[in-house]
């Protein structure tokens, strides 16, 4: 009985309803919203906080923990020189495009994306087939409604060539996506304007650092620089040994072009990332036995070539085997992410890996993958998981000089022979003066061939170079002799590999919601978020029947037990029915109701001393709304299993008799 089955799918999903529930609620809300706003800005409300809290916390056992990851937290203010060298102020930008007749600024992809796929749409419509769900959630939802292209058949060529333009979108140049725009007549869909040529925008924003105005910064776009320009402490605080992983939690920001997508494209958003430096000659991983099994949803690049998204299941083991994922680490790490994805709640049907094309991946990257998440938008990249070789170590190393390498003390010592130039350095400062250090300079670069044969030149009485300027200059076995000499290697010094699983926290937890809405089959409007104990913003609410004192030194007793055994619950005391508090609750995520079993109230005048007397309470699962009865302490001690994870509700029904008292009906 109070183990019921639950129909999630009665209804489909409302986006209207959803999204008035996540506001009515506070999760989240436009941020600076009684001065009008700003695009890409949003404040998480208490129970939104609580979550993301929830899911670093997770996140923080199932990665930090569990791999001894050194975690870190750097500063978000970053002077210039820092990007200049990594790259980004050169390349961190996207392609817009400007409206001709109102300047509008567009992203050009999306503009790309949102037009060809309003058309594929139209083309279902005109054939009678379903439409995708909605694309755009903000504002102007209704003015890009009128835009759309409605009910208008598309030659089967022309179906054809739009999938493959939106399989490979993420890999045109900006040039290309003008093309695109050229040849397919895109427009800006709010105005039926032209557009212009695509532009590319820096999404960095700039800053100085002190007064002066003359020490640029920028704030960080990512935080894995932060990790690379620590590297050697880092090296250092773990014995000189890698592999290793860092970790670090923090803001980004991003100046985005047009965000509209709610929390999936804002400009300051908090970002989970592990940089894992591995040796590039041995990128197995030793606990990749552990996850071998696990099997994944991929996109690969070839599928995505030939214009399709169909996805392969296949276990990890037998990815990284057939070489489709390039490396054990890079496979582990995929396992993982989708482990973690899950466990929070996100439905495993509609997560898939789709890996980069070549022309996608930063240039110096050797193989990439985006855990996607499919939501309302469609599927959306919520985490990067990239194989960037030694680009950030080296690049960072040479324009500092600070070594950023790893060096190995070899077990077995590198005995190798070579020919080395020797200078008689007087002799030689005297002969060439000024021009010593250069002529020094081309004997030593030098290879192996060109030196054996100069010293068979030499062994002859002279020989002559020419320098790049053209000048010879003659040289004698005075001035140099060219020996074969051994040489003893102990150390092994190399820059290692980052493989970094890039986390974007808020688009997570923008797509768990979705994942976890439904609206109970009975009633459309009494909507549910089914998230799981782990993550949910309160695990537990106590309920009691009535506000009145009598009621509360339970109550206490109650919540100081669950506080005792970890359990983050509250208190609904309000004068609403006990329907509506569950309700209001269930809308919030809150798995389990505990109610004082008051039965006794009907015989007894004294509601303390009945209770204390029965010592009984009821505990509601939201999903089912099923109700058990059982002591005060042994209905904690199955609440606290519940929500640890140690037990589920089918077990919970077993150890306690169904309730089916007053409370129950709703
Ligand atoms: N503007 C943003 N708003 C929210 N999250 C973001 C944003 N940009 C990036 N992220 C998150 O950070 C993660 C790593 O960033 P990465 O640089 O790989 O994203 P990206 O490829 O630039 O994303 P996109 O192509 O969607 O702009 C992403 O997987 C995503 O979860």
């Amino acid at each position: 009985m109070a183990n019921i089955q639950v129909n999630k799918t009665a209804h489909p999903f409302d986006k209207t309803r959803f999204e008035a529930l996540l506001n009515r609620r506070f999760f989240y809300a436009p941020a600076f919203e009684i001065y009008g706003g700003v695009a890409g800005l949003y404040d998480y409300g208490p129970p939104g906080s609580s979550l993301q809290s929830n899911i670093i916390a997770e996140w923080r056992k199932h990665f930090i923990v569990e791999e001894h990851m050194l975690e870190v937290d750097t500063t978000i203010m970053t002077p210039a020189p820092v990007f200049e060298t990594s790259g980004h102020v050169a390349r961190f930008a996207d392609w817009m495009v400007k409206d001709l007749k109102t300047g509008e600024v567009l992203r050009a992809d999306h503009l790309v994306k949102n037009v060809l796929e309003a058309r594929l749409d139209g083309d279902k419509e005109a054939r009678g087939l379903a439409t995708a769900p909605p694309k755009e959630d903000d504002k102007k939802k209704k003015k890009k409604d009128k835009a759309k292209p409605t009910a208008v058949k598309l030659s089967d060529e022309v179906v054809t060539e739009y999938e493959t333009i939106l399989a490979k979108l993420d890999n045109y140049s900006g040039p290309e996506l003008g093309e695109l725009c050229r040849k397919h007549n895109i427009r800006n869909p709010d105005t039926d304007n032209e557009v212009s040529e695509p532009q590319q925008f820096n999404l960095m924003f700039a800053s100085s650092i002190g007064p002066t105005g003359q020490h640029p910064g920028f704030l960080r776009p990512e935080t894995a620089q932060g990790h690379f320009l620590n590297f050697s402490r880092l090296l250092e605080f773990n014995n000189d040994r890698i592999p290793f992983a860092s970790a670090q939690i923090g803001r980004s920001f991003r100046n985005e072009i047009s965000p509209r997508a709610g929390l999936l494209r804002v400009r300051e958003f908090t970002m989970a990332e592990i940089e894992h430096y591995v040796d590039p000659e041995d990128k197995r991983h030793e606990r990749f036995s552990e996850v071998r099994d696990v099997e994944l949803d991929l996109l690969d690049r070839d599928t995505q070539a030939s214009g399709s998204t169909k996805v392969t299941r296949m276990k990890i083991g037998d990815a990284v085997d057939k070489g489709i994922v390039a490396n054990e680490t890079l496979g582990y790490f995929l396992a993982r992410i989708h482990l973690f994805l899950v466990k929070i709640g996100i439905n495993p049907t509609r997560l898939r890996f789709r890996q980069h094309m070549a022309n996608e991946m930063a240039h110096y990257a050797t193989d990439c993958w985006d855990a996607e998440i499919q939501n309302s938008y469609g599927w959306t990249e919520c985490v990067g998981c990239a194989d960037r070789a030694a680009y950030d170590l080296s690049v960072h190393s040479a324009k500092t000089g600070h070594p950023l390498v790893v060096r190995q003390a070899l077990k077995e010592p590198i005995i190798t022979e070579k020919l080395v130039a020797e200078f008689d350095k007087k002799t030689f400062g005297k002969t060439f003066r000024k021009d010593a250090a250069l002529i020094q300079n081309i004997v030593e670069g030098m290879d192996e061939a060109m030196l054996t044969k100069l010293q068979g030149e030499l062994a002859q009485g002279s020989t002559t170079i020419t320098s790049s300027d053209g000048r010879e200059f003659k040289l004698t076995p005075d001035l140099l002799t060219i020996e074969r000499k051994t040489f003893k290697q102990s150390i092994r010094e190399f820059t290692p590999n980052v493989i970094e699983p890039s986390f974007g926290l808020g688009r997570i937890l923008y797509a768990l919601l979705e994942h976890s809405f439904w609206s109970r089959e009975q009633d459309v409007e009494r909507g549910v978020l089914s998230l799981p104990a782990v993550v949910a913003p309160t695990k537990v609410l106590i309920v009691p029947l009535s506000a009145k004192p009598e009621f509360d030194p339970l109550v206490r007793e109650v919540s100081a037990k669950l506080r005792k055994a970890g359990i983050f619950s509250r208190v609904d005391d309000s004068n609403a029915t006990i329907g509506k508090r569950y309700a209001r609750n269930d809308e919030l995520g809150t798995p389990f109701g505990l109610t004082i079993d008051f039965a006794y109230l009907t015989i007894s005048s004294t509601f303390a001393l009945a209770a204390t007397q029965k010592r009984t309470m009821t505990l509601r699962e939201r999903d089912t709304t099923g109700q058990l009865i059982g002591d005060i302490d042994e209905v904690i001690a199955i609440v606290t299993e519940l929500v640890n994870g140690t037990i589920d509700w089918a077990e919970a029904c077993r150890r306690l008799p169904a309730y089916d008292g007053v409370q129950a009906v709703e």
